[in-house]
This record gives C-alpha cells, sequence and structure tokens, in this order.
C-alpha cells in the first residue's frame, strides 16, 4: 500500500473541502430524489420547531436526514460508475443499482419510522386538544 508522504497542508484540506461542496451541489442540482428528501427535511424541522421537540428528538432527526442524503450521494456515485462503464444492458450493473437503491429506501423507510414515533403521538394529541 502506498503511504501519503505529501506535507499536511491547510490549503490542501481547504481544496477538498470544496470538492466535497461541489459533491453536494452535483446531488441538489442534478437527481430529482435529493430534491424530495430536502424538501421532506424542510418540513421535518418545521414540524420540530413547531412541536417543540426535545434535544434527544432533534438528535434523532439530525442523524435520520443525514443518513438518508448520505445513501442517496452514495447511490448517485454508484449509479454514475455503472453508466461510466457501460451504457450496454447488464445483469450485474442492474444487481448494483438495484442494491444501492435498496440502500436508499432502507434509509427513508428507517427516517419515515423514526418521524412516525417523533410525531404521530404529537399529532394525535394536538387533534384531541381541537
Ligand atoms: N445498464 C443497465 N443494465 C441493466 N439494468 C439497468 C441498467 N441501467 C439501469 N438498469 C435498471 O434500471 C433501473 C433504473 O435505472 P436508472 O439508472 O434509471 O436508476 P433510477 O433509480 O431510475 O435513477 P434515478 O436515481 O436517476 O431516478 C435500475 O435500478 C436497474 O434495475
Amino acid at each position: 500500500m502506498s503511504k501519503n508522504t505529501k506535507p499536511f497542508s491547510v490549503r490542501a484540506r481547504i481544496r477538498s473541502f470544496s470538492f466535497a461542496i461541489q459533491g453536494i451541489k452535483t446531488l441538489f442540482r442534478e437527481e430529482d430524489n435529493a430534491k424530495v428528501h430536502v424538501l421532506t427535511a424542510v418540513i421535518v424541522i418545521i414540524g420540530g420547531l413547531y412541536f417543540d421537540i426535545s434535544s434527544v428528538e432533534w438528535m434523532l432527526i439530525t442523524i435520520a436526514i443525514g443518513f438518508v442524503l448520505v445513501t442517496e450521494i452514495v447511490n448517485t456515485a454508484l449509479e454514475n460508475i455503472c453508466d461510466y462503464l457501460t451504457e450496454e444492458t447488464d445483469p450485474l450493473i442492474k444487481r448494483i443499482k438495484d442494491l444501492s437503491a435498496g440502500a436508499v429506501l432502507i434509509s427513508a423507510l428507517t427516517a419515515i419510522i423514526i418521524g412516525f414515533i417523533i410525531f404521530i403521538p404529537k399529532i394525535s394529541s394536538l387533534l384531541e386538544y381541537i
């Protein structure tokens, strides 16, 4: 394994950070799924502010939102690699893309379950109060 012999450089770290920001921008510009996830996250955050949820609930929601966005980014990167490798229909490419899409689905379902556990009791007590 090759050892990184480059000296530590703050400038290089800032450059790497800017590449990561470019990746996030690409995701939101080109992936409709990511736009849906962000819109959902905004609605959840508004709900959290409205119901004045606890610190632990904010932490769970933050983890859920981050988990969904990270799987979406990894899925998009894998899809791009697949499309770069071949434009032909290939069973292995299908397998990779379907597995990757499965990861996004699992993360989204996890986030939905967390959202339901946090918000359903609050919404029901609000409805009872009305
Ligand atoms: N080269 C390929 N060979 C075989 N099957 C493919 C190939 N490309 C895509 N597929 C199949 O078609 C499905 C949809 O592929 P696509 O790349 O459009 O993903 P998508 O999830 O619709 O993309 P997006 O995230 O952009 O909405 C894949 O999950 C896979 O099952």
